[in-house]
């Protein structure tokens, strides 16, 4: 027989169990903020957790991504001291008792965890014109989104924690990450083991905002007909 050179196998197929652990992953996935232990998170894992990422789809297979690992505590230290100079500014954007709960929040592990992982997408890599990137711009920005969440599941099912920190001045990570303008900082991770986990979104637990329910999100043939504001809101939750 000559050799199969169209590259295709037979698509594998995932028995009933297979399939649940894939969706057990998913639906046991949390942000995690306070649970991390110190312990550091063994090289090998790392690596399969990272692959796991590297294995995303990317607009134009560009893989636009690069993830820098810090972990070097005086490095975390600064990091963590821009973290609260933007916590400190969003904490007055929200008023009344709002403003309470938000500073009760702990919405970030970065000296708690041993790892912090900063995910990063090349706005150049690819060259000027890239497949399938060519009238929108921010489909590299996608992509990257995308090898987070891969990321964030391989680790959750390595038994490792992903913490996403969003709370920065994007210029003070430039800075202190030596990031250039081209390169676009997309996810800040706090990583490490974890034995304790919140059985839902810690901020449903905590009041802040309700699970939306799933057919309100989804939508035949188009987006749905107008409704006031926070009727739909209220329409949407649980
Ligand atoms: C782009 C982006 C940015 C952030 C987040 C997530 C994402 C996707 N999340 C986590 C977020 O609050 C959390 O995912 C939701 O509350 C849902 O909870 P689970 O992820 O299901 O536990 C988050 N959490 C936090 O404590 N501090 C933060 O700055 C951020 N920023």
């Amino acid at each position: 027989m000559p050799p199969d050179t169209s590259g295709k196998a037979p698509a594998r197929r995932f028995d009933d169990q297979e399939r649940q652990a894939l969706y057990d992953i998913i639906n046991n996935r949390r942000d995690v903020r306070n649970e991390f232990r110190p312990d550091p998170v063994a090289p090998a894992t790392l690596r399969r957790i990272l692959a796991a990422a590297h294995a995303a789809p990317s607009v134009g297979l560009t893989q636009p991504w690069d993830f820098l690992l810090i972990r070097d505590p005086r490095r975390r230290a600064d990091v963590h001291a821009a973290f609260l100079r933007a916590n400190a500014e969003a904490e007055e954007m929200f008023e009344g008792h709002r403003k309470a709960l938000y500073r009760s929040l702990k919405l970030e592990g970065i000296l708690t965890s041993p790892l912090n992982i900063c995910v990063t997408c090349d706005r150049n890599r690819g060259g000027k014109v890239v497949l399938g990137r060519t009238h929108d711009k921010n489909m590299d920005l996608y992509s990257t989104v995308c090898a987070v969440q891969n990321l964030w599941l391989a680790a959750r099912a390595e038994g490792v924690g992903i913490g996403w920190v969003s709370i920065f001045r994007p210029q003070d990570l430039r800075d202190l990450l030596g990031i250039p303008d081209h390169v676009e900082i997309v996810a800040y991770l706090c990583a490490g083991y974890i034995d304790e986990l919140y059985t839902k979104p810690e901020l449903e637990a905590r009041d802040w905002r309700a699970r939306l329910k799933l057919e309100s999100v989804v939508h035949e043939e188009g987006w749905p007909t107008r409704q006031p504001r926070d009727a739909a809101d209220a329409a949407r939750c649980e």
